[in-house]
């Protein structure tokens, strides 16, 4: 028993009760998938640690299907762009069924790439490299996603490919249009390959906290793809991803998502977690019926709609100061100053745009005008790069007005002095500890006095 098994554990009550809910049948359409076990029914999630729980079958293999698609959709994107990719397939809502004609009027471009038409045209447009063919570059790419090689179930495949009629005539449709990269038929057993890929619900939770977290997977570390294409797939999955019923799972859920007809999907907490459950019976629109209660369950419980987004006050700024918790002094004059003039303002955490905000509006709010501040990064991890210029900026703009400021930057989060030097328009100085840097300011105030 460990702490995190509590994790585990809320999977387990999820399978638990949402296990035998009625209703819904494998899909049978292609006949290999006919034959999945109705009953298997496993659950997993991959926090941005790489931590991975399970619960379930959540290792039993089957057929990635459209599942695949947000990752080729990913892969297209990053090696031709946006702009290219959306030349040939649109980003809009079909509102229709997944397999449907959903050609846009006019472009005879297919409306996104979640649906079957956009989905065959984006794997139609990954090219050969030099030293991998496209089919393998789509498969090593999923393999990437996953953190581990991957196979295709050759049997599913075949029953695809001798089956797949409405498929195959829809590529030769959106040939006629002129929105087709390359033969129909070839663009279409491409995509047949790509559908039969064998996964687990492990490695769809692997995938889905890959795009979570800005492309890199949080098990191997690997950047897959950039972070902006990440973020791009995971627009076109909440708004295209559960086919007809995508308004209303971003109405209820909340979380971009993908379904398959194998019985698999995934749903994205960005910045935070990827969840997959496998579980074979679909309903009419060909999502999984115990997949949809499960993780509808898990985002009302445990508040994981994306637009709830609580503001954790206190947060960021840990310490805002003009007088109290500074050391003490070796002069009573020398003290005066050290508390009448510096302010300081202690920071912690990972300092983002909303984050780099609040720190600079609590700099204007500590010690009294014309004082000193310190700013106190000790328990900062992470400064991103628009924070720091905003940092920066704040920063020169305090001593524009006649402040002067100190930094505790022990790890040298700022940059170095000479980049901070160009942003601020000063000289900033920098300390160790926050003690130091306190002792600093009031040396150059007493000095100035
Ligand atoms: N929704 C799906 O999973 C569909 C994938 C399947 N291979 C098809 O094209 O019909």
């Amino acid at each position: 028993m460990s702490a995190a098994d509590a994790v585990t554990d809320s999977l387990k009550r999820m399978r638990a009760e949402f296990g035998d809910v009625p209703g819904g049948r494998p899909a049978d359409y292609i006949p290999q998938l006919g034959l999945a076990d109705p009953d298997a029914f496993g659950l997993a999630l991959v926090s941005m640690d790489g931590h991975r729980y399970s619960a379930g079958e959540a290792e039993v293999p089957f057929t990635i299907q459209s599942v695949s698609k947000p990752f080729i959709y990913a892969l297209a994107l990053s090696v031709l762009g946006l702009d290219e990719v959306s030349r040939w397939v649109g980003a809009e809502p079909s509102g229709d069924a997944f397999n449907a004609i959903s050609l846009e009027p006019g472009t005879g471009r297919p409306a996104n790439a979640m649906v079957n038409a956009g989905a065959i045209v984006t794997t139609a447009l990954i090219p050969d490299a030099p030293d991998e063919p496209a089919f393998e570059r789509i498969l090593h790419c999923l393999g990437r996603f996953a953190g581990r090689e991957l196979d295709v179930d050759e049997e599913v495949f075949t029953s695809e490919a001798m089956t797949g009629d409405r498929n195959r005539a829809l590529a030769y449709l959106i040939r006629a249009t002129g929105t087709m990269p390359v033969d129909p038929v070839l663009a279409v057993d491409r995509y047949f390959r790509q559908c039969a890929v064998r996964v687990t619900a492990l490695d769809l939770a692997t995938m889905a906290a890959t795009l979570a977290y800005g492309g890199v997977n949080p098990v191997t570390r690997e950047q897959v793809v950039p972070a902006e294409v990440a973020a791009r797939v995971l627009a076109v999955m909440a708004t295209c991803g559960m086919y007809d019923g995508s308004g209303e799972w971003l109405l209820r859920i909340g979380l971009p998502a993908k379904s398959g007809v194998s019985g698999g999907l995934i749903a994205v907490g960005p910045a935070r977690f990827g969840l997959a459950t496998y579980s074979p019976p679909l309903d009419t629109s060909g999502n999984s019926v115990r997949g949809q209660a499960a993780l509808r369950a898990l985002s009302e419980r445990y508040g994981l709609h994306l637009m709830l987004n609580p503001a954790l006050p206190g947060s960021t700024v840990s310490l805002v100061t003009t007088a109290d918790d500074l050391p003490s002094a070796p002069s009573a004059e020398h003290e005066r100053v050290l508390h009448e003039q510096v302010g300081v303002v202690a920071a912690q955490g990972a300092i983002d745009f909303t984050a780099a905000e609040r720190v600079l509006y609590a700099l204007d709010e500590s010690g009294p005008d014309g004082g000193s501040v310190v700013l106190d990064l000790h328990d900062v991890t992470v400064v991103d790069s628009v924070a720091l210029s905003m940092l920066h900026i704040g920063l020169g703009r305090l001593s524009a007005d006649g402040r002067r400021a100190a930094v505790v930057d022990p790890r040298g989060l700022l940059g170095p002095t000479e980049t901070a030097r160009k942003g601020t328009g000063q000289d900033l100085p920098r300390y160790a500890t926050r003690e130091a840097a306190v002792e600093g300011c009031a040396k150059a105030l007493a000095g100035e006095d």
